[in-house]
Formats: C-alpha cells, sequence, structure tokens
C-alpha cells in the first residue's frame, strides 16, 4: 500500500475576530505514520484539528484531506474513512456500550452485528451490555477509542486518546494505534502527555500562538538546534580524572560525585565522545545515553521559535 499523503495543509490561517488562532501553517501526515500535534493552551491545536475535519472553514491556505478539501460538500461521504476522539466524550448514560457503539457504527455505515472485536481491542468485553452511566472515566474513554476505530478508518484524529487511562490501558491504546498505522492508517494525536509520546511517534508538530515553529521527527529536530545529549559514565576515580582532563575542553563535563562524572555532547560530537570513553574501558563501569526527550525539545522550540520544516531547511 502506498504511502499517500492523508493530510496537506498549506498556508492555513484562521482568526476568530481580532485573535490569530492560526497563522501559516502548512502539515503534511502520510499513510502508516504517527503525528503528535503539542501546544500550551490556546496554541490553536483544536482549532486546526476542526479545520482538518471540515467543521471549521479556514480563512487561508489550501487544504488537502484524504485527497479532498474538506470546506467542500463532497467531504460528507469521505468522513466515514476518519475516525474521530475529541478531548470530551460524552456518551448518553442511558445506553448500554453496545447500543452506544451501533448507534456510531450506523453513522459510519458499519455492520451493528460484529462489533464484539472493538469492545476486546479497547478491553471493554465485560462491559458491552452495560449502562454507560455505570462506567467510569476510563472505560468512557475506551469506548470513545473503539467508537473512533469503527470501520478501518485510513485516518484517525485523537484528542487527548490516553486522558484518564491507567497505564496498562495506555500501553493498550499505543499499540491498537501501532496496528491501525501497519494496516495503512495515518494517525494524528494532540497532546499534552509528551513523556508519553517519546518513543511512540514519527513525527511532532510543534505549535506556538498558532505558528508551527517546528515538524519533523524528534532526533531531526534535536539536530537542527544542536540539543546536547547527556552521556553520565560511572567509573573508577583515576579514570574520572582522565575523562575530565580529556574533555574538559571541548564539552561541558561535570564531576558528579568521585566515580562518576556528565558530559553533554552535540548530535556530531556522540560517536566520537563515545568511542574516546569506550576506549578507556577498564576503568569504565557504566554508560548511560540520554537523548533530550520530546518534552525538552518542546521547551526549546516554544522558547525560541526558530521555525523549522524538515523538507525546507534540510
Ligand atoms: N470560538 C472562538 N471564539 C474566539 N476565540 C476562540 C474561539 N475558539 C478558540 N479561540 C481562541 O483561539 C486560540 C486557539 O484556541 P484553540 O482552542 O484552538 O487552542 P488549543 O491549542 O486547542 O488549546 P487547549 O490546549 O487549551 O485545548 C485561543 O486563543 C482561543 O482563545
Amino acid at each position: 500500500m502506498e504511502n499517500f499523503p492523508a493530510i496537506e495543509l498549506l498556508n492555513v490561517g484562521k482568526s476568530y475576530g481580532r485573535k490569530n488562532a492560526l497563522e501559516d501553517v502548512s502539515l503534511t501526515l502520510s499513510a502508516r505514520q504517527c503525528l503528535a500535534l503539542v501546544g500550551h493552551n490556546g496554541a490553536g491545536k483544536t482549532t486546526l484539528i476542526k479545520i482538518i475535519l471540515g467543521l471549521l472553514k479556514p480563512d487561508a491556505g489550501t487544504l488537502n484531506v484524504l485527497h479532498a478539501d474538506p470546506g467542500r460538500r463532497q467531504f460528507n461521504q469521505l468522513r466515514r474513512n476518519i475516525g474521530f476522539l475529541p478531548e470530551q466524550v460524552l456518551f448518553q448514560k442511558t445506553l448500554t456500550g453496545r447500543e452506544t457503539l451501533a448507534f456510531y457504527a450506523r453513522l459510519k455505515g458499519v455492520a451493528v452485528n460484529n462489533l464484539d472485536p472493538y469492545f476486546e481491542r479497547v478491553d471493554l468485553q465485560d462491559a458491552a451490555d452495560r449502562r454507560v452511566g455505570t462506567y467510569s472515566k476510563g472505560m468512557r474513554q475506551r469506548l470513545g477509542i473503539a467508537q473512533a476505530l469503527l470501520g478501518q478508518p485510513k485516518l484517525l484524529v485523537l484528542d487527548e486518546p490516553t486522558s484518564g487511562l491507567d497505564p496498562v490501558a495506555r500501553q493498550n491504546i499505543y499499540r491498537i494505534l501501532d496496528d491501525e498505522k501497519k494496516n495503512g492508517t495515518a494517525v494524528l494525536i494532540s497532546s499534552h502527555v509528551l513523556t508519553e509520546l517519546d518513543d511512540r511517534i514519527d513525527r511532532v508538530a510543534i505549535l506556538n500562538q498558532g505558528r508551527l515553529v517546528a515538524q519533523g521527527s524528534i532526533p531531526l529536530l534535536r539536530h537542527h538546534i544542536n540539543m546536547r545529549s547527556r552521556l553520565r559514565i560511572r567509573a573508577r576515580q583515576d579514570t574520572c580524572e582522565s575523562l575530565v582532563a580529556a574533555f574538559r575542553l571541548e564539552l561541558p563535563v561535570e564531576r558528579i560525585s568521585g566515580e562518576e562524572i556528565l558530559l553533554r555532547c552535540r548530535p556530531d560530537q556522540k560517536m566520537d565522545v563515545l568511542s574516546r570513553v569506550m576506549a578507556m574501558e577498564e576503568g569504565i563501569l557504566d554508560i548511560e545515553l540520554v537523548d533530550p526527550s520530546l518534552e525538552e525539545v518542546f521547551n526549546a522550540y516554544s522558547a525560541t521559535g526558530p521555525a523549522f520544516r524538515e523538507d525546507s531547511n534540510g
């Protein structure tokens, strides 16, 4: 299956009165990819999601979502290929989980007589015939995800998908998203929980006050602004002294204790530093390499705002 672009936005803008909610936003998301849309409160994430879903018209720019313009009437037909989980999942409390899912299945033209696999995927099989009013917050969230998965969508748009979920349920959701990706689905996640996204997304788009300040894979964004990785080394005292002497003119070096030092190296120095440290193998007891997290990348781009797109800046 080809990796066609599921979302292509070019120079999209939107204001509410005099408030510029989005300015000049250009964004792409391909099939089989997971993109995280991140930004502070009020950055414009919900506005962008509403525009992608065709619920809000932009004032400027061109849009292509599943090969169509979400603003056109023909897009209504395509909506059944999109699974959407809103930030606030509101269900009718008096209906059972099964009746709820059947309601959404009918809207999407999905057969209602075989909904069990959806309940199983989100671990709600034992609660499918209970009223939603008796569900916990996490169970309602999982029902919301089952609803978004109906009919094998080509595009999944999930606003805070793991909100209210325990660690096991969170892991299950990311497993489901991986399976969906393998089946060709493009996944867009909007989230504030950056710590859990690190190893789970392919690309990130950082919105800051309505502007997209960065877009690309986390390693690429780190590399672009030369963010330093931390190399924590436990070694014999004499080796620690040799390491400090060898690197102190080149890198920030911190002696944490008699047997521990911390080096901070740029992406282009990493391999060279590692091999020089490894050459002292006899005195080295342990090495831990920690790359800057998504949270650190987000903070760096949000603070300085060096606009970066992987296709325009190399
Ligand atoms: N209907 C509206 N009328 C006026 N201003 C609005 C409207 N909706 C959003 N805004 C403003 O547009 C900006 C972007 O809002 P948006 O809801 O898209 O941000 P967000 O990134 O989703 O925020 P959050 O993380 O808090 O959900 C904010 O300044 C918000 O106050």
